[in-house]
């Protein structure tokens, strides 16, 4: 049963669609990226994915016992305070707000998922750093684990790389695939950056107003929009 499947979903701005007639499904597991031009649709979509954003016609199905809150999300960089006057820690355990409830304060267990996923990420020595002093890899990290904290089934990255250089970029996609593989979590990952999201990711969706190509990775390279946006052209 899918974790999520869209089903004939457009979505728009006061009434003028941005996407339309998209459909495409996310199973357990599943690494899917999700490329496009610049304004093809793809945060617009996320934000859907999330509840954050109605769809204007279709359906988005939540299944195999996944909530909408339960989706471990990691913004786009513009949409980070990076100025936050918090610890490492402090940000790390704030992924486990949605789960709390009505609860006033964080349970032994959420303190326990805080470390366990700084651990993970090998970031237990920044604990007591303050968020606004790391370098951008090491932020990612820690938003990374803050996702992590809020999610056993779906990680969704709105553009994770953004502004890393190409060897934190390197560590941080090994790290991604990493979770996947062995947690077995689903990743979605908005991404500009298709040669890695064709050499990581299981599925590629191409969104270009509707779906260009949705399908397993490897068959991405030989279609048609795999073809022309991999070789640099911008309309298929
Ligand atoms: N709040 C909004 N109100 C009206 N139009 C919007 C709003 N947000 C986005 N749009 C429009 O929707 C279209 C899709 O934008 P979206 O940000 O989803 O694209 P994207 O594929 O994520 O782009 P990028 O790759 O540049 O991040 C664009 O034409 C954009 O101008």
């Amino acid at each position: 049963m899918a974790l999520i499947k869209c089903e004939n979903v457009s979505i728009g701005y006061e009434g003028q669609m941005v996407v339309h007639d998209l459909n495409f499904e996310i199973n357990q597991g599943d690494y899917l990226c999700i490329v496009g031009e610049n304004g093809s649709g793809k945060s617009t979509l996320v934000k859907s994915l999330l509840g954050l954003k109605n769809v204007d016609k279709g359906k988005i199905v939540f299944d195999d016992g996944l909530k909408q809150t339960e989706i471990g999300y990691l913004p786009q960089q513009t949409d980070v305070k990076k100025d936050f006057p918090a610890s490492v820690y402090e940000v790390v355990l704030s992924g486990r707000l949605n789960s709390r409830g009505m609860k006033p304060f964080y349970t032994a267990e959420d303190k326990k998922q805080a470390w366990e996923k700084m651990d993970m990420l090998g970031i237990r020595d920044l604990a007591k750093q303050c968020f606004r002093d790391l370098s951008g890899g090491q932020r990612q990290r820690v938003l990374l684990a803050r996702a992590l904290c809020a999610t056993k089934k779906l990680l969704l990255l709105d553009e994770p790389v953004t502004g890393l250089d190409p060897i934190v970029t390197a560590e941080f996609y090994q790290l991604i695939s990493r979770i996947n593989k062995e947690s077995g979590i689903a990743v979605v990952m908005v991404s500009h950056d298709i040669e890695s999201a064709v050499e990581y990711a299981s599925h590629i969706l191409h969104l270009q107003e509707t779906v260009l190509y949705f399908g397993k990775a490897d068959g991405y390279e030989k279609s048609r929009a795999g073809k022309t946006f991999l070789g640099g052209e911008t309309h298929v």
